[in-house]
């Protein structure tokens, strides 16, 4: 079975109280998402022993609180990376003797994460003789990531790791982040309230609403479920996973399969059978009843209309099914005018126009 994070945290604060239980799967990124206040620092402080809440806490056959058993570990003891939103490195000491305290911080023995190897994949080589107190807020993050990797940790908490950054910074080390998430087996647990980050990052979603669990589960459901307020978002979006397919060289193309279709997406530089996460917003996914044969749109998808949900006066949000497995999803965002035009409704089939695909990893 594959390793899962086992919380069950409750916990009163006059105003507010949590009380949430979930399994998530102890891989890739889940993020934790939900409003301002809603209790997702809470979350990450209980499942650091920062917090004592009354419930469990297990990650994969460790178990760091059981009040059954009377078992909690004191955070010190817990396998875990903390990163916050604003990074704690001594000002006045080197990057490289930043990364040190890291790595010192456990025996040799036990080490599993590579210094070069996060160096690298964090893009800090040319920083590691300067002092964290001349760096840039993205810089200093990046180091302050990489340090909390070099602890070896079973678990990486992140909180709000981007929230203190400029757009053009946050915009710079995103591709750092995605590497990362590519590259280590390292779980994480991601506290976002930014739905375009989460769904950059994020693979698994928990969706929290005043100190419960309203919705968990895999990012491309959670992103396209009409009923959550992530598909409401300006920036909805969906996310497929494909497979290379076969390169087209005459027209420099490359096409991709995902669930239930195909894309034609403009030439990937990777191997036939490589996977391709794809991003499809819903304010670029059209609708026509008839396969358009005539339009410049290279990527046209037979798909059925599943639901709609009006977004204000002048809009509609419909919910698309491609091929039959439920990965298969697409949002649409169009006018009510076009909807109501075009007759459209819930079991139609109908052709999606997808004008843009960004390439996620
Ligand atoms: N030390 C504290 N003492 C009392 N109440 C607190 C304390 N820390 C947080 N709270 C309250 O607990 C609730 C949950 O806070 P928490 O920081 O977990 O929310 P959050 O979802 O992480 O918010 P944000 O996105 O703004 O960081 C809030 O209502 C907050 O006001």
């Amino acid at each position: 079975m594959a390793d899962v994070l086992d919380l069950a945290f409750r916990l009163d604060r006059g105003d507010f109280s949590l009380d949430l239980a979930c399994r998530v799967p102890a891989r890739g990124v889940s993020a934790l998402f939900g409003r301002s206040g809603c209790g997702k620092t809470t979350v990450l402080r209980c499942v650091a022993g920062l917090e004592r809440a009354a419930g469990h806490c297990r990650l994969a056959e460790a178990c760091w609180q059981d009040d059954a058993g009377g078992r909690f570990l004191p955070t010190h003891r817990r396998p875990i990376g903390y990163v916050f939103q604003e990074p704690s490195l001594f000002p006045h000491r080197s990057v490289r003797a930043n990364l040190d305290y890291g790595r010192r911080r456990i025996p040799a023995r036990a080490r599993r994460v590579d210094l070069d190897e996060v160096v690298e994949l964090l893009g800090i080589a040319p920083l590691l003789g300067r002092d964290p107190a001349g760096l840039s807020g993205g810089e200093r993050q990046r180091v302050a990531i990489a340090r909390a990797l070099l602890t070896s940790p079973r678990l990486l908490l992140m909180d709000e790791p981007l929230a203190a950054l400029d757009h053009t910074s946050k915009r710079d080390i995103l591709p750092y982040l995605e590497r990362l998430h590519d590259h280590l087996q390292i779980p994480v647990l991601y506290v976002s309230h930014d739905p375009d980050e989460v769904a950059r990052l994020a693979d698994h979603i928990l969706l929290i609403e005043a100190g419960r669990l309203r919705a968990a589960g895999p990012a491309p459901q959670m992103l396209t479920r009409l009923d959550l307020p992530l598909a409401r978002e300006e920036t909805a979006s969906a996310l497929l996973n494909g497979r290379v397919r076969a390169h087209d060289q005459r027209y420099g193309l490359t096409r991709v399969a995902i669930p239930g279709a195909s894309l034609m997406l403009e030439r990937l530089d990777r191997a036939v059978d490589a996977p391709v996460r794809v991003r499809i917003h819903a304010r670029d996914v059209s609708i026509a009843l008839d396969d358009p044969g005539t339009s410049s749109i290279l990527n046209v998808l037979p798909a059925r209309i599943v639901e709609m949900h009006p977004l204000g006066a002048s809009q509609v949000l419909v919910g698309l099914a491609v091929g039959t497995t439920p990965e298969g999803r697409l949002l649409a965002r169009i006018t009510r005018h076009s909807w109501e035009r075009l007759r459209l409704h819930p079991g139609q089939q109908v052709h999606a126009q997808v004008k843009a695909v960004a390439v996620m990893d």
